[in-house]
């Protein structure tokens, strides 16, 4: 059975309407990349999806059954994690202590603080160091972890590489292709980097005006129909793939 599916969603900001219609389904282990230019509507999907927005139509599923109507928290405890735009982090508590939080009313599942360590090794050294004074990649790699700690079955990363260093960046995709190749977790993230979108993703949802612009395995699209879907350039033999 399908893990992840999310029917005709529509998202709305009082009269404006942010997201249109997106359908997408998710098994475990794979991976969905959401691309599209500034204001497309990434963020508030990526929210819907979480319960964080709620103004919205559409039926979200969940292992079959229907989540449209929960809370955020509620989805949490169902198995959906979100690592948010910005992060949100505690900053004056340490990354020890912003992890353990998570960690408190988690569902039961294999993630722990060891194997959060394990999957981000980059976080040992700074275990005990402040949220507040870590750089952009360590910070990503907090909130990630943080997320794996509620033990999901549905991931959603918003915004993973923006403002990280490209050795960062690095950092936290291999971590990230460690997660992919365990099989366990179906993973959606939002990603400004194309190619590592292009790269990382089973499938590619590209989003302009809030719309779906072009949707499929990566290889099934050339990269002019792919950059034209990202500029929201229309063409009839380009919009669907
Ligand atoms: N809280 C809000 N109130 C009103 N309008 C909003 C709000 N948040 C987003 N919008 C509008 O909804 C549309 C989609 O915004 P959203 O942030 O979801 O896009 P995005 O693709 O994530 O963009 P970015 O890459 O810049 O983060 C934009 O027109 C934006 O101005």
């Amino acid at each position: 059975m399908t893990l992840f599916a999310v029917e005709d969603l529509t998202c709305r900001h009082g009269l404006l309407t942010a997201v249109q219609g997106l359908s997408i389904t998710l098994n475990r282990g794979e991976v969905l990349c959401i691309i599209g230019a500034n204001g497309a509507g990434k963020t508030t999907f990526m929210r819907a999806l979480a319960g964080v927005h709620r103004n919205t139509d559409g039926r979200i599923l969940l292992d079959g059954t229907d989540i449209t109507g929960l809370h955020a928290f509620e989805r949490t405890r169902r198995g959906i994690a979100m690592s948010p735009e910005g992060r949100r982090l505690f900053y004056d508590l340490s990354v020890r202590e912003n992890l353990l939080i998570a960690s408190e009313n988690a569902r039961p599942g294999p993630w722990d603080l060891p194997r959060v360590l394990d999957t981000f090794p980059q976080l040992r050294p700074i275990i005990d160091l402040a949220a507040g004074n870590l750089s952009g990649g360590q910070r990503q790699a907090v909130a990630i972890g943080r997320a794996l700690l509620s033990n999901p079955d549905v991931l959603l990363l918003d915004e993973v590489s923006l403002g990280l260093s490209p050795a960062a960046v690095e950092g936290v995709y291999h971590s990230l292709a460690a997660l992919k190749a365990e099989g366990d977790i179906a993973m959606i993230v939002v990603e400004q980097d194309l190619n590592r979108a292009l790269d990382f993703a089973d499938t590619i949802l590209c989003m302009a005006e809030g719309r779906t612009e072009l949707q499929g395995a990566p290889d099934a699209f050339s990269r002019a129909q792919i950059t034209d879907a990202y500029f929201g350039i229309h063409d009839k033999e380009t919009a669907h793939g």
